[in-house]
């Protein structure tokens, strides 16, 4: 029985493991272990409370596919979690993971749209139904940090949920990076205008979500009803707009939606990962639709927002971690919230299971685990190993004060370096110098461009240290 049970984990994990990534294969699955198999159901043990959430959020589709394809449409799976005295909790709780024919796979995944027991194709009268908006409840401005980085788009999107299709940001069109927060802020303004105006028919749809409907209704004859549908939307919320590039017939009929609502007084709310005039392939009415109303920029979070969002996420938690770790965190993830918040996650789960504090040695070691290969190879760690290397200093004197030539002229490249090859900013470089401050980078930065001007030496030397990095040469 018990080598049946192991086998038959091992196909789900088999399955699960070509769906997700390694990463999170590694976290969230690796340390799951398969207790027994009766009755249709498979009984796993996973190591807490936390996991067994996660994997409930997370991974329910990833789990469901698998017991479909080993146990079959009928299979059930039950979790036992190890309480913190190192026992398991008796008798398992029975996750909720249904057999297929009754499944609820559709509400954990993504928004799903349409799905067919509401969809908009047969909605004949709106009053008698129970509209679905497509909006995850755990998104709302409460939860969204302000910083610099997102004040207008943030306050501008307060001012649209309190007063929908009354205002001059009509529409209100968010745009930046990847994992800034355009969808979290715009799920956020859905949800209030939600909790502020019941009677409002409020409506979520990714773009590509809206070219596929649009694609079935030609297939299926349905234009009409497609447009009729979306015609009686009172807030419409389109993400990651730049999807519709490229695609004429669809980009026409959005054109048509938009115009009427707009001219009826709905809200439009749209995402897109770049500014309106760097959208290419859009036709030109429906970029100038775009610039009606407000356009407000995401950015990369500052350090101090940084900090604020880990707290915040961690809180959420009930987790308390110290500065320093919280510092370190902050330093290390510049660009993207998302990735941010993938550390924490994996930072969590470590010490979950590990049953250790979150401290910087922790945090240390999971961040060094999750950096993928290329941000290794420009970590601060590798231009500083490749930096001690070649002068022949060890890491400490090169971070340390002492203020002998021999070591000053290297930590100033080293400086210099991690100024051309990272995102980092100065402040975060001086960090990594004992705490320096700004001004001692700029110093060391302008000397070396200017040492490189005046000594050719000097310029080769960087020259040298920068092809380590497979750099064609020295970036001005
Ligand atoms: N200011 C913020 N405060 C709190 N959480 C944030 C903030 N910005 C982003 N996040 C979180 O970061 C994660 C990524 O955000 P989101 O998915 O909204 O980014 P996005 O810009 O839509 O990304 P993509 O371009 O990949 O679609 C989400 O979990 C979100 O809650």
């Amino acid at each position: 029985m018990q080598i049946e049970v192991r086998e038959l984990w091992n196909n789900c994990l088999n399955i699960i493991k070509n769906d997700i990534s390694e990463q999170s294969f590694a976290t969230w699955f690796a340390p799951i272990v398969p207790l027994k198999f009766q009755n249709n159901t498979l009984l796993i043990q996973v190591p807490s409370q936390f996991f067994y959430e996660w994997l409930e959020e997370k991974h329910v589709s990833d789990l469901r596919k698998a017991i479909d394809l080993t146990i079959g449409r009928h299979g059930m799976l039950e979790y036992s979690i190890v309480v913190d005295n190192g026992d398991r909790k008796n008798p398992p709780i029975t996750f909720n993971l249904p057999p297929t024919n009754q499944t609820q796979n559709q509400q954990a995944k993504a928004p799903n749209f349409p799905n067919p027991a509401k969809s908009p194709f047969e909605l004949k009268n709106l009053d008698s139904l129970e509209l679905d908006s497509y909006l995850i409840p755990k998104y709302t401005f409460d939860k969204f940090i302000e910083g610099d980085c997102n004040r207008l788009g943030r306050a501008a999107g307060m001012a649209v949920a309190n007063k929908p299709g009354l205002t001059a940001f009509n529409p209100l069109m968010i745009y930046g990076g990847v994992g800034l927060g355009k969808t979290h802020l715009i799920q956020a303004i859905g949800n209030q205008i939600k909790d502020s105006f019941p009677d409002k028919f409020v409506l979520y749809v990714s773009t590509e979500k809206f070219t596929n409907q649009f694609v079935n209704a030609i297939r299926n004859n349905s234009i009409e009803a497609f447009t009729n549908f979306y015609l009686q939307v009172d807030v419409l919320i389109i993400d990651d707009v730049q999807f519709l590039s490229g695609k004429e017939k669809t980009q026409e009929t959005f054109f048509n939606i938009f115009n009427h609502l707009h001219q009826s007084g709905k809200q439009i709310i749209l995402s897109s990962d770049r500014a309106p005039r760097d959208l290419a392939g859009m036709e030109d009415r429906l970029l100038s639709r775009f610039k009606w109303g407000l356009t407000a920029d995401l950015q990369q979070p500052d350090f101090e927002t940084r900090i604020a969002i880990i707290q915040k996420k961690l809180q959420e938690d009930g987790i308390q971690i110290d500065f320093d770790v919280l510092e370190y965190l902050a330093h290390s993830i510049q660009t993207n919230v998302r990735e941010l918040e993938g550390v924490i996650i994996s930072l969590m789960a470590q010490a979950s299971l590990t049953r250790k504090e979150i401290d910087l040695e922790l945090a240390k070691s999971t961040l060094k685990s999750i950096v993928n290969e290329q941000e290794k190879e420009l970590s601060v760690e590798s231009i500083l190993d490749v930096v001690t290397n070649h002068f022949d200093v060890d890491l400490d004197t090169l971070r340390g004060k002492c203020r002998k030539k021999e070591n000053v002229f290297p930590r100033q490249i080293a400086m210099y370096m991690l100024k051309e090859l990272t995102n980092l900013p100065l402040k975060s470089i001086g960090y990594h110098f004992g705490g320096r401050d700004h001004s001692t980078v700029i110093h060391a930065v302008q000397a070396i461009s200017e040492a490189m001007e005046t000594d050719q030496s000097v310029e080769k030397t960087i020259r040298n240290l920068f092809t380590r990095f497979n750099l064609k040469g020295v970036q001005s």
